[in-house]
């Protein structure tokens, strides 16, 4: 599918859809120091061909202007003239998309889920057992036991790519990169809110359940 005859009614509900989540998460801190960023599929998918919507790179993710977001395609490159440069991670988001088909993807830094990256790295996941937002994921088990995916953080952004190809989990919609942060995906723009909120979440926990075992 070309980009020129995806529906212009689609492309512009992708834009709000995804200017309001990013004005939510900024009002609740979660792009600290440009931080972040969000992207959102549109018209057909085909693994070597599909297009989404991307924050442009390095804007204070706390405002709202015209050229918060731009169109690239499956390989990263803009699908229109513009002087906005994609994410710096766009290649991360064409990767999650290819393998997943996924709709949207969400990926903030916070100081839980940087910790716990940090904590874990060593045995590669974070573990989490049976903690009710698990289900947030799909996974109804009793007593679900999780392991959330880290890969390791290079400088330069292709280096990470291939780390993620390799551990990526089709029941865990998400992937924490070793002291830098989480992505989070789900079929559309809802799901990979709960997603990333339940993460977000579950980091916390996991971080604060480590310092009980320690003092009790
Ligand atoms: C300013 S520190 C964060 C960046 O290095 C990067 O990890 C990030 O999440 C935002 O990069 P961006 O190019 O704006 O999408
Ligand atoms: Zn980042």
């Amino acid at each position: 599918m070309n980009f020129a005859d995806i529906a212009l009614e689609e492309k512009q509900r992708v834009l709000r859809e995804l200017s309001s989540v990013k004005a939510d998460f900024a009002a609740r801190g979660m792009f600290a120091g440009t931080s972040g960023n969000l992207s959102m599929r549109v018209g057909e998918f085909q693994p070597d061909s599909f297009h989404f919507a991307i924050t442009a790179s390095g804007k204070d993710k706390s405002l709202s202007t015209p050229e918060d977001f731009l169109f690239v395609d499956q390989s990263g490159k803009p699908c229109e003239t513009t002087r906005l440069k994609p994410s710096a991670e766009t290649v991360i988001h064409c990767e999650i998309y290819r393998l997943t088909g996924c709709g949207a993807i969400y990926h903030t830094h916070s100081v839980f889920n940087n910790l716990v990256s940090e904590y874990f790295g060593d045995r590669k996941s974070v573990p989490v057992d049976g903690v009710e937002l698990i289900k947030a994921f799909n996974i109804w088990d009793e007593e679900a036991h999780i392991d959330v995916p880290i890969v390791s953080n290079f400088a330069d952004v292709p280096r990470i790519v291939p780390e993620i190809t390799d551990r990526l989990e089709s029941r865990i919609p998400g992937i924490l990169l070793r002291k830098h942060g989480i992505y989070a995906w789900g079929r559309d723009g809802f799901e990979a809110k709960r997603h990333l909120e339940a993460f977000e979440f579950l980091f916390e926990y996991a971080y604060r359940w480590e310092l009980l075992k320690a003092i009790r």
